[in-house]
């Protein structure tokens, strides 16, 4: 199982973000920001995991990095182009599934290529193999309503590898299932990563599941969101999520990272407690 390794001295990075900053209008005309002066880097083939209190401003950076979003002031790159519009090399994996219910497994699935000009043929070829790696090829004739939540995360997970994104921007993609069902998946997705050498963005409210999966785990400050610390998980590849939980390294690296990200929590729920009072 290879993957790129990160940080290669010289090479261009995968997503840059220099003194983002990004402010919304409110309905009641005032201006909010959502993410202040943040910069970040993310290196070819990179897994970062991104943590920070609720509402702080994650999934505002991921809809910087996808060209969903403009930031106000500062520059988003991702390689080497400044970010103007949707790109077709980002894909994106959200909490909620983003499949047609009316369309069968294996048609969602083909669904992205066909969209992206490739023949009928090529399409369902590359499809079947996708959903044969994340064990669904027995359920390509299925509608998404007939599988259970996890199946449907597969589904989700062979919609996007099918378009070999270069990026991946993953927004809690696992928070909606149960606790086994989460473990299976984080261990599926990296099975499917290892050897794409794409870039993934994997923004979750669980910290063991940030520190399994990533190469580093970024933690922001309360909102507006800025890059408070970084942490290098120096863990060995492959892993799998219930056997590194019981690394003694991944229990130090827990430690300390809660350190840093607890603060953060603190000062947003005693801003919500103010607010409430
Ligand atoms: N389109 C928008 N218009 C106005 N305000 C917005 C908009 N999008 C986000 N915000 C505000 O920006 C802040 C950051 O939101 P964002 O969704 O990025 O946080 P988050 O860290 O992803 O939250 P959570 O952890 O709860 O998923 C919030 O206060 C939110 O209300």
């Amino acid at each position: 199982m290879v993957h790129v390794s990160p940080h290669k001295a010289g090479a261009v990075p995968a997503i840059e973000l220099t003194g983002a900053t990004k402010r919304f209008r409110t309905p009641s005309g005032t201006l909010h920001t959502a993410v202040r002066d943040l910069d970040l880097t993310v290196a070819p083939g990179e897994f970062v995991a991104v943590v920070g209190p609720t509402g702080c401003g994650k999934s505002t950076t991921l809809t910087l990095v996808s060209g969903l979003e403009e930031p106000t002031e500062g520059e988003v790159k991702v390689y080497g182009e400044h970010v103007d519009g949707i790109d077709p090399n980002v894909g994106f994996v959200f909490q909620q599934d983003a499949v047609f219910p009316w369309r069968t497994v294996l048609s969602n699935v083909t669904a992205g290529p066909r969209f992206r000009g490739v023949g009928a043929d090529e399409a369902r070829e590359k499809a079947r193999d996708w959903l044969a790696r994340v064990g669904l090829a027995a359920f390509e004739d299925r509608y998404p309503h007939q599988l259970s939540g996890g199946m449907r995360k597969r589904v989700a997970l062979a919609q996007t590898f099918v378009n070999d994104p270069k990026i991946l921007l993953m927004d809690e993609p696992f928070s909606a299932l149960d606790v086994q069902t989460r473990a299976l998946m984080s261990d599926q997705l990296l099975e499917l990563w290892a050897g794409t050498g794409s870039s993934v963005v994997f923004v979750t409210h669980d910290l063991d599941e940030a520190i399994a999966l990533a190469d580093r785990v970024v933690v922001m400050t309360a909102g507006p969101a800025t890059v408070k610390e970084v942490f290098t998980v120096d863990l060995p590849r492959p892993r799998t999520v219930e056997a590194v939980r019981l690394e003694p390294r991944f229990v130090e690296l827990y430690r300390e990272i809660w350190a840093s990200l607890g603060e953060e929590v603190r000062i947003t729920r005693e801003r919500g407690a103010g607010r409430a009072a």
